[in-house]
């Protein structure tokens, strides 16, 4: 279980200060998808940031299980971080110098020894529907939907408890938009947690649970088709 309690967050700048976050509350349940909507800037980024311990609230507190995440030291959260939490971008940040394959493994490199991570890792770009001939390619010989794929499997690769995905199929035309909603379809029925922050409500409504993020406020939406 995820709980966000009481979780408010102010940006200061030189002419101007706003609240993005003002006291938002979210449980999210083991197991569940959880999507996220809200028009451009309304703080769902921020939310995300703050949920994985990349920022601190200014106020509030984010529990993973029972560890209050904020309250443990600089290194245990990014070990946590690094472990149980597997990141989706919508502009995908594969490295542009290396292979499909060494990107999937990059996460934990240092940790395993590289034979099991290979292994590993062609399970997963398997699973991901990534064909054994493109495992060589580099980031720019694939197409849009390819690289989220690729992504996906290298968010996967530490075996995250927790999937956070932000706008993963922004930047897909429909067919790769489609793949990528069944593979974290398929994905949520081997148990893993999904919190995807998306405009299009085509992919929110696969969501178990949707919030919408409005003036600093999130609010449970109805699932409507
Ligand atoms: N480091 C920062 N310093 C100052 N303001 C910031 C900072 N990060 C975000 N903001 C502001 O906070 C607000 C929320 O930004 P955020 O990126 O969380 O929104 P979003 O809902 O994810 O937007 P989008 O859908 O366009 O990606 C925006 O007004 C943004 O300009």
């Amino acid at each position: 279980m995820i709980k966000v309690e009481n979780v408010s967050k102010k940006f200061t700048t030189k002419t101007s200060s706003s609240e993005v976050l003002n006291s938002v509350n979210l449980h999210i349940s083991n197991g569940s998808w959880t999507s996220i909507v809200g028009p451009s800037g309304s703080g769902k980024s921020t939310l995300l940031n703050i949920i994985s311990g990349l920022l601190k609230p200014d106020s509030g507190e984010i529990y993973f299980n029972d560890t209050n995440i904020y309250q443990l030291k600089e290194q245990e959260r990014s070990d946590l971080r690094r472990k149980r939490i597997g990141f989706v971008f919508q502009d995908f940040k594969l490295l542009p110098y290396y292979s499909v394959i060494d990107n999937v493994i990059l996460p934990i490199i240092h940790e395993h020894k590289k034979e099991e991570l290979y292994k590993q890792a062609k399970k997963l770009l398997k699973t991901v529907g990534i064909s054994e001939s493109i495992h060589n390619r580099l980031p720019k010989e694939l197409s849009g939907g390819e690289k989220q794929r690729v992504a996906i499997a290298r968010a996967l690769i530490a075996n995250p408890d927790l999937l956070i995905c932000d706008e993963p199929t922004g930047n897909l035309d429909s067919k790769n938009r489609d793949q990528i909603i069944n593979l974290l379809n398929s994905l949520r029925e081997q148990g893993k947690t999904m919190i995807v922050v998306t405009h299009d409500m085509g992919v929110a409504v696969h969501g178990d649970e949707i919030y919408e993020l409005v003036n600093g406020k999130i609010n449970q939406t109805e699932v409507v088709i």
